[in-house]
């Protein structure tokens, strides 16, 4: 049997219960249809296939070991349904097992061949974050679908906030070709800032150091939404849905990210993929940490207090952005801004310092739309993955796009959120890391339409 997906053709007809199917495999697809009509005809993609086995026979004493049934097999794979992906399988069987022999060991061979798959999972769950069933939701939505596709998981529960940054730095991952988590915004970002500090340790760059380009990590990144707000998961996968993240990980396509470092005077303090909001967001985010006890709703709590409160935020922002204005066009699947930019580059655009000072409600230096379930269009709707920018709404509701931005705070402080963590220091400069190319590599099927 050839390796070569376009090369192979089988054809048979296999009964699935009562119903007798005819077969195909060729140029990459699996075709299915019924023999009595009425026969409505299914394509399966063999990229959508997440695995195929024997199944085994029933034992009459739960004592015995299982055995194989050569004469049956099931095909699981995954099927999309509107932004989410669901989990489907097909049950065939032949009363010659030659036959099922050919076909599990001709479409498992192609299996192999998609070499980006993970095979070895380190998977991090974060107890603490959002409804605290971060646990839950693997044992759930995780647990038997990594089996079905054979993935080894390392599973890592953690016992304090900074414990998983900690670990990635410091652990050998040698042994894992992937990494992700089950949490929030802040878990993966735990996951991220310790990626990119581990390399920076591998390869001696001092990443306190504004001056330096921090390397990105190679291995790629899935976010499994165990969260409050999820909103990078959501940028991402177009759902919270924690099966479409599981199979987005299992397929193993990924993008890239952009990270944007934020520096104080003396140092690095952390890098974010989503927003980084001073003033309302900010006081939003420190107010409803004492509120965890509600779950999501926090945010809706705290925010209309602090909507009620707010007088604005005296402060002055430099900003190092393009003289062109924001185009109102949304990032997509394909999306053509994107492709533009990753053709031309981005160094190609022509950017100039202004500075700015007034009372501001709040400023959001947003790296991805930030849409999530609240609000499906973000703060940031025109925002590009592959686009290195930067959007501020401020007073005016102006939008930038820039690559970096300094901020002094004047009078009375408020903090930042940076990926829904809370960062004290308010005179900051955050700037994009990724001038050659995206940090990290998420798991991805599908983004937001
Ligand atoms: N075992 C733990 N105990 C306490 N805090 C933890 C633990 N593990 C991780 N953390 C911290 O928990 C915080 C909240 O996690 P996370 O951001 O994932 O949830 P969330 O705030 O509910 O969701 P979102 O950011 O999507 O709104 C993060 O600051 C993370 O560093």
């Amino acid at each position: 049997m050839s390796g070569n997906i376009k090369d192979s053709v089988l054809l048979s007809t296999f009964y699935n219960g009562k119903k007798k199917l005819r077969i195909i495999f060729h140029n990459g697809n699996i075709v299915w249809d019924s023999e009595k009509p009425p026969s409505d005809k299914y394509i399966l993609p063999i990229e959508n296939v997440i695995s195929v086995h024997y199944n085994y026979l029933r034992n009459t004493h739960p004592s015995e070991n299982r055995e194989i049934d050569p004469n049956c097999f099931t095909i699981h794979y995954s099927e999309r349904k509107y932004s989410k992906w669901v989990h489907k399988n097909l049950t065939l069987k032949h009363c010659d097992p030659l036959q099922v022999a050919s076909w599990v060991k001709a479409l498992q061979n192609h299996l192999q061949s998609f070499i980006k798959r993970p095979k070895h999972l380190l998977l991090f769950v974060n107890p603490f974050g959002g409804r605290r069933n971060a646990l839950q939701i693997y044992e759930k939505y995780g647990k038997h679908l990594f089996s079905i596709a054979g993935v080894e998981v390392t599973v890592n529960i953690s016992q304090r906030k900074d414990q998983i940054k900690d670990y990635i730095i410091n652990h050998n991952l040698d042994m894992f070709d992937s990494i992700a988590c089950v949490g929030g915004d802040g878990t993966l970002s735990e996951l991220f800032n310790g990626l990119v500090l581990r390399e920076c340790h591998t390869k001696g760059v001092d990443s306190d150091d504004i001056n330096q380009n921090l390397p990105s990590p190679k291995i790629p990144v899935g976010i499994i939404p165990g969260g409050s707000t999820d909103t990078i998961a959501y940028c991402i996968h177009g759902t919270t849905d924690p099966t479409t993240a599981v199979l987005h990980i299992i397929f193993g396509d990924s993008l890239g990210l952009d990270l944007v470092s934020v520096y104080d005077e003396h140092k690095l303090l952390r890098l974010y993929a989503s927003v980084l909001s001073y003033g309302y967001l900010g006081d939003v985010a420190y107010n409803s940490d004492k509120y965890r006890w509600m779950g999501p709703h926090r945010y809706d709590y705290s925010g209309f207090k602090k909507l009620l409160r707010n007088k604005g935020y005296q402060g002055e922002i430099a900003i190092y952005s393009e003289s062109a204005e924001v185009q109102e066009l949304m990032c997509s699947e394909n999306c053509e801004k994107c492709e533009l930019s990753k053709k031309n580059g981005c160094d190609k655009v022509v950017c100039k310092w202004q500075t700015i000072s007034g009372t501001f409600f709040m400023l959001s230096g947003a790296n991805i739309s930030c849409a999530c379930s609240r609000s499906p269009k973000g703060i940031a709707p025109y925002s590009h993955l592959v686009l290195i920018q930067v959007l501020w709404t401020c007073h005016l509701s102006e939008a930038y796009c820039a690559r970096e931005f300094c901020f002094r705070a004047v009078g009375g402080h408020s903090r930042w959120n940076c990926d829904g963590e809370i960062q004290h220091q308010t005179n900051i400069r955050a700037n994009n890391i990724v001038i050659s190319g995206q940090v990290t590599y998420l798991f991805k099927q599908i983004k937001i339409n």
